[in-house]
């Protein structure tokens, strides 16, 4: 299937390379229509991902930080993740090519199934 009929989290990441090409405007407006959840922002220039999550305590926050952190490790692309008592902020955005790649899409999808 093209990527297209697929949703994002049935697709794979590619590889980071700091070649690797940035997600289109157009690309970023059909990828970001499933996930609407997540904002865009920009910092220093880099347009990145970005949504928080609440829980009930510190314990529940962490759990999903360390769930989070092992889509990233069996994915190789890997996310900031800020937790607080309560709260977890994850941001997604592709390091070595300082801005939005697919792989980025693909991640915060699979972020929010671990989240549900
Ligand atoms: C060597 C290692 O695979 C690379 O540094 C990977 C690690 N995880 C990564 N994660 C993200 N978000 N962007 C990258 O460019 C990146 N590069």
């Amino acid at each position: 299937m093209n990527d297209t009929t697929q949703t994002l989290t049935e697709q794979s990441c590619e590889a980071c390379s700091w070649d690797a090409p940035h997600a289109t405007e157009a690309e970023i407006e059909q990828w970001h229509a499933q996930i609407p959840e997540w904002r865009i922002v920009e910092r220093d220039g880099i347009m990145q991902l970005e949504r928080s999550y609440k829980f009930r305590n510190f314990r529940q926050a962490l759990a999903f930080t360390n769930s989070v952190g092992e889509i990233a490790e069996e994915a190789g692309h890997h996310p900031a993740l800020l937790t607080e008592w309560g709260k977890v902020t994850v941001t997604w955005w592709s390091h070595e090519m300082k801005g939005l790649h697919k792989n980025d899409f693909i991640l915060a999808a699979r972020t929010d199934e671990v989240a549900s």
